[in-house]
């Protein structure tokens, strides 16, 4: 527009360095380079453009995303671009679509579960999109009670296949990305019975769709399910609706990793546990608080940016009007949001740690760090989603009117991340779970059998459940260790009452039904331990650049102490802490906020974020949002013509009665 960076003085402000910050953002220099390059070459790219998703009906817009779906493969091709290149120019393209689903659900499905034999066949298919594949799994009568799927494979021994069958309504598979209206085929969660029993539920591959004519194949009927919230936005993707009639197929599509059907029609269940047929939502699970990060960040940067050019009240002798971002309340509400992109960025690189070293390990059949996989990625998945989608929604706030425009951005973004906290596992229902391990943990604590991993601090359960703070003065909240007791001894406190209450159940599944709210609370208190103390060893590793560990300890601490302030009801009803270190949490809040303040543009241009992945006048990079608003507003196709569509039918016959009633 004008060429000025109205965000110079801001920028100039900043005591680190910012490019050093964005390598650690990236998680490495080679991270960094990819992501930056395929960035640029997304917005660079008019075929990417998204700035008219708003405006689009359901079928132009679903058609617009199919080929941008296709044109992105073309470039993927063209260029020789690497996996790791190809995932990061669909995300950069940033519109929800069925290949999310190939890529993300259907093959890592066939990875996790498929046989080696299987894996050859169908992986190289799938890679080549030569076959484009859905998950599945939830029905309209059931999704997180997965035990309680209704839909059949029935083996035929005298044909060698299965039959593929929906017995009631109910039993309709509902909600599958994809297969509303793309994919060619689905690996589809069935109950497996043979010889008359139940087996309970497995993964088949199951061809949907004709390869020739995309008709659908005999006895399958499929279809999109419906507009879902907010326009645009997640109505990109073919949500789907899909039933069998006696649908067959061969024996050996169905996935046997886990476990197999003879030719026989035997029934095998090989060494590595049942719960594995849930490992696809486990690998999703962890990719989830990866994205939350980016989701948060994306909003935060939006928010930021748009907070240091706004100004209201404050003008003194007609000078400038204060910048919002410089209210304290402000501050305290944007600032903790800035610190939890951070901490959900660093607690997402740990779990993919985590989930590559329990895949590591499943493969020498060794299946221990399973439970504790499981429930650290369905505790972080629920925790990270929950505070990014409110996260995103405050951000709309903080930009006052403003971020109610689709132009903002804020809008489609919240949109479009909101079902985060549905998909792939109810929040609440994630969160039982984690209190289910919990409880098993605690139980074991007298058997003399070491916690280990993320639940290793109730080792120390005696300190743990007797400790006081020795906080003194604020400043004292800056050392870890203050942090690590006060939030080790509340989520201990807080499971062990829960446990301690069981025990008044004489049936322990009554208890738990009972008692499910406060063990949500226990599950929600031990992961945000988890997400502190990642940060806290985030910090302990080498990060060079000037500057950059100062600022990451100030976010680090910010994330810990407003968590601490917003739930000091539960540290100060365990007696972790007591009112008056609440309160120097509180002044050391506050001085925190000053600290970040001078560098808050620079921590969210670290995010390295295009003006095109943004998708925001308010959070652009110059800054110059007030002609870019006036300007976008004129595009509305609202604005075409002066006189609106529809004034000579339904406007002017108004005002002309109005004027012959006024003359009567
Ligand atoms: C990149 C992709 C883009 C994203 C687009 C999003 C697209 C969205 C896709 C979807 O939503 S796919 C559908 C996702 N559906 C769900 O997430 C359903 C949620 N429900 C469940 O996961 C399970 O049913 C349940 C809630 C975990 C309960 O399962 P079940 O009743 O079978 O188990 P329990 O009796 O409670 O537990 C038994 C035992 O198993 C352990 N366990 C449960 N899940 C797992 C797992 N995933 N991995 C390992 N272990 C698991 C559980 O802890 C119990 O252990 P023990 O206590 O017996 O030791
Ligand atoms: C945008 C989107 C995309 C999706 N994509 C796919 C896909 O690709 N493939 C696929 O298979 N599925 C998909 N799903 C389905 C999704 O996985 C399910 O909707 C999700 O698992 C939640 O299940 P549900 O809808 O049955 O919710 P319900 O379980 O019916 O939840 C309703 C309410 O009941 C509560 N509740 C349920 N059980 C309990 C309990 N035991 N204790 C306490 N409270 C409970 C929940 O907290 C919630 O408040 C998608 C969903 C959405 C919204």
């Amino acid at each position: 527009m004008d060429g000025i960076d109205h965000l110079a003085d801001e920028r100039n402000k900043a005591q680190f360095d910012v490019d050093a910050m964005k390598i650690v953002w990236a998680g490495s220099r080679h991270a960094f380079e990819v992501s930056d390059r395929i960035s640029k070459l997304v917005a660079a790219d008019p075929g990417f453009r998204k700035d008219n998703r708003p405006m689009l009906g359901r079928n132009e817009l679903f058609k617009n995303t199919l080929r941008k779906a296709a044109y992105a493969w073309k470039r993927i091709i063209e260029l020789h671009l690497s996996e790791e290149e190809a995932a990061k120019l669909r995300f950069y393209v940033d519109e929800p679509a069925y290949t999310d689903l190939h890529w993300g659900m259907f093959v890592p499905a066939i990875k996790g579960q498929g046989t080696e034999e299987q894996q050859q066949k169908w992986l190289p298919l799938a890679y080549k999109m030569q076959i484009i594949g859905c998950y599945g799994q939830t029905e309209l009568g059931h999704g997180s009670n997965v035990q309680g799927l209704e839909t059949t494979a029935t083996f035929d021994p005298q044909t060698d296949e299965f039959v593929i069958h929906s017995p009631t309504l109910t039993s309709s598979k509902w909600w599958p990305g994809g297969l509303g209206k793309v994919s060619t085929h689905g690996v589809i969660y069935a109950r497996l019975i043979t010889d008359g029993r139940d087996h309970g539920v497995h993964g088949f591959i199951v061809q949907l769709r004709s390869l020739e004519d995309h008709s659908p194949l005999p006895g399958i009927t499929v279809g999109d399910i419906g507009m879902k919230f907010g326009n645009g936005a997640y109505n990109t993707m073919d949500n789907g609706v899909l039933r069998f009639d006696h649908v067959r197929i061969p024996r050996d599509q169905m996935l046997m990793r886990v476990s197999q059907v003879t030719r026989e029609g035997k029934y095998m269940q090989s060494d590595v546990p049942r719960q594995l047929v849930y490992g696809t939502m486990v690998y999703v699970r962890q990719t989830i608080v990866a994205d939350a990060s980016c989701a948060l960040s994306r909003a935060v940067c939006i928010a930021t940016r748009y907070s240091a050019v706004r100004r209201q009240f404050g003008s003194q002798d007609g000078g400038p009007e204060s910048q919002v971002i410089d209210y304290k309340t402000q501050q305290n509400r944007l600032f903790p949001l800035l610190a939890s992109a951070y901490a959900f960025r660093f607690v997402g690189e740990w779990l993919k740690w985590l989930y590559t070293d329990v895949t590591q390990r499943l493969q020498t059949n060794d299946f221990s760090t399973l439970p504790e996989a499981h429930a650290c990625t369905a505790g972080l998945k629920s925790v990270t989603t929950t505070a990014t989608a409110d996260g995103i929604e405050e951000c709309r706030k903080l930009c006052g009117g403003h971020g109610y425009l689709c132009t903002s951005g804020l809008p489609e973004l919240f949109a479009v991340y909101v079902p985060a906290c549905t998909y792939e596992g109810d929040n609440i229902v994630l969160l039982l779970q984690v209190a289910r391990f919990l409880m098993k943990t605690v139980s074991q604590l007298g058997s003399g059998k070491k916690p280990v991993g993320t639940t290793s601090y109730m080792g120390q359960i005696e300190h743990l459940m007797q400790c006081r703070s020795n906080v003194q003065r604020a400043e004292d909240w800056l050392k870890p260790s203050a942090i690590l007791e006060a939030f080790e001894s509340r989520a201990a406190r807080m499971s062990v009452a829960c446990a301690q209450n069981l025990t008044k159940f004489t049936n322990p599944e009554e208890g738990f039904a009972e008692l499910s709210a406060d063990l949500v609370e226990a599950a929600v208190a031990h992961c945000q331990l988890i997400i502190v103390s990642k940060f806290i060893e985030k910090l302990l590793q080498d990060i060079p650049g000037k500057g950059v560990r100062e600022q990451l300890e100030a976010l680090c601490n910010i994330y810990a102490l407003f968590l601490l302030h917003k739930h000091q009801g539960d540290f100060l009803s365990t007696g972790c802490i007591t009112a008056k270190q609440a309160s120097l949490a509180n002044d050391q809040l506050r001085s925190l906020y000053s600290q970040v303040r001078p560098n808050a543009i620079a921590l969210v241009d670290a995010f390295n974020y295009t003006d095109h992945f943004l998708g925001s006048i308010l959070g652009c990079y110059d800054g110059n949002v007030y002609p870019k608003l006036y300007e976008a507003a004129w595009k509305d196709p609202l604005n075409d013509s002066v006189v609106p569509e529809g004034y000579h039918e339904y406007i002017r016959p108004l005002l002309k009665q109005n004027l012959r009633t006024a003359r009567l």
